[in-house]
């Protein structure tokens, strides 16, 4: 794929000139003023901070959840603005949202997961913020789908406005290894790979949906040297109304930036150099080799597939395939490599296995006279099958 058309974040905006990771830190969602105001009082005091969010129409799972304090909520963050040297930002999810935001001089808008799977609600915001020299994130979609993220990446972006970044806050999935939302960090790797000038910020907070893994989440953005972070940060987090678990004090964030290892994306070092140059020409040629021994199993794969085809023989094997898995993991587990890791591959190597076999399959049965008839549906009497 080339690399998209996004026309990003004019050199001249504030927002875009960040040497160190940009901190977005404020509640998930704004309950009272006061609450409101000792946050950012509490946020301003830490210089890495730059915007305080706060959400202040939720959207929920179910009804009957806070569904936060709504238009309300505006004149606190308008007072935030005007009271601490922090920029303020809140979550649209509609044309109405962006005019009173704008309305309140909101400097930042961010859509959110569920809105951004919508390009209707998506088309519906960067109209109401054309030619309006906003920044806008825009979080990735609730499930792991990268075109549907730069779609709406692309809307908002062709509406002219002044900043763009995208936010990774993780993906809803069934299973998620103790996260909230599965990280798949591949995906804004990809999305950074295709856009190269998007600075991608990671949201900790949505992907850990528990404190205590936000440490390890956040250096992990930080060694994919991420643009920055938001944090979900609340002067009682225990008495939140709503992500109570997630939320952290300002006093346990200083902590958390403190205890953050910063590295350089590269090093000036001669000697740094040559040595990665020399692995990397390594890691070339097993590539290679890999990609050669790819090549040679699908060949062999194939003829199997062909024999299959002259005699209807299913190209899923499920008995073989079994024995293939079980011994692929022994192997790998004496090499040293995950378990995920080797499961993964050879997923991906048995996908594409069927896949082949089956082409073959379709080609076979109409060369053949004498192929097996497609399933053949009796319908009884009574209108069962
Ligand atoms: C190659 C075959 O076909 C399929 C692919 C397999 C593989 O890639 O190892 C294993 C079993 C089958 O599901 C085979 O039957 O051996």
């Amino acid at each position: 794929m080339k690399p998209l058309d996004l026309q990003l974040v004019p050199p001249e905006r504030p927002m875009a000139s960040i040497d160190r990771p940009m901190i977005i830190a404020g509640p998930c969602a704004a309950e009272t003023e006061e609450q409101v105001m000792a946050t950012a009082i509490a946020l301003d005091a830490i210089p890495a901070v730059t915007v305080f969010r706060a959400g202040i129409w939720k959207p929920r799972t179910r009804p009957g959840a806070f569904e936060g304090v709504g238009t309300v909520g505006l004149k606190w963050l308008a007072r935030v603005r005007r009271e601490t040297r922090l920029l303020v930002a809140v979550e649209v999810a509609n044309a109405q949202h962006v005019e009173e935001a704008l309305a309140h001089g909101i400097d930042v808008q961010w859509i959110g997961a569920r809105t951004t799977a919508n390009p209707f609600s998506v088309q519906e915001i960067a109209d109401a913020l054309r030619g309006v020299p906003a920044t806008v994130l825009v979080k990735n979609p609730i499930s792991p789908d990268l075109s549907l993220w730069i779609g709406a990446l692309e809307r908002v972006n062709r509406a002219g406005i002044g900043s763009l970044l995208a936010v990774h806050r993780g993906f809803s999935m069934g299973e998620t290894n103790g996260y909230r939302n599965s990280p798949h960090w591949q995906i804004p790797i990809q999305l950074r790979r295709l856009a190269p000038t998007l600075p991608v910020l990671c949201d900790p907070s949505h992907i850990s949906g528990d404190r205590r893994l936000l440490p390890e989440v956040a250096q992990r953005a930080m060694d994919l040297d991420m643009a920055g972070l938001m944090i979900e940060t609340h002067v009682t987090p225990e008495a939140a109304w709503s992500d109570a678990s997630q939320q952290i004090t300002p006093d346990a964030l200083v902590a958390l930036l403190a205890a953050l290892v910063l590295r350089r994306p590269s090093s000036q070092d001669p000697q740094f150099a040559d040595r990665l140059e020399l692995l990397r020409r390594r890691i070339d040629r097993l590539d290679a080799d890999l990609l050669q021994t790819l090549a040679e199993r699908m060949a062999v794969v194939r003829k199997i597939g062909e024999i299959k085809a002259e005699n209807s023989v299913t190209p899923l094997q499920l008995e073989r395939w079994n024995a293939v898995v079980e011994s692929r993991l022994l192997l790998g587990k004496q090499s040293d490599l995950g378990e995920d890791f080797v499961l993964a591959i050879f997923q991906a190597i048995h996908e594409e296995a069927l896949r082949t076999q089956t082409g073959l399959e379709g080609q076979a049965r109409s060369n053949r006279v004498d192929a097996t008839p497609a399933i053949e549906v009796r319908v009884a009497s009574n209108g069962t099958t």
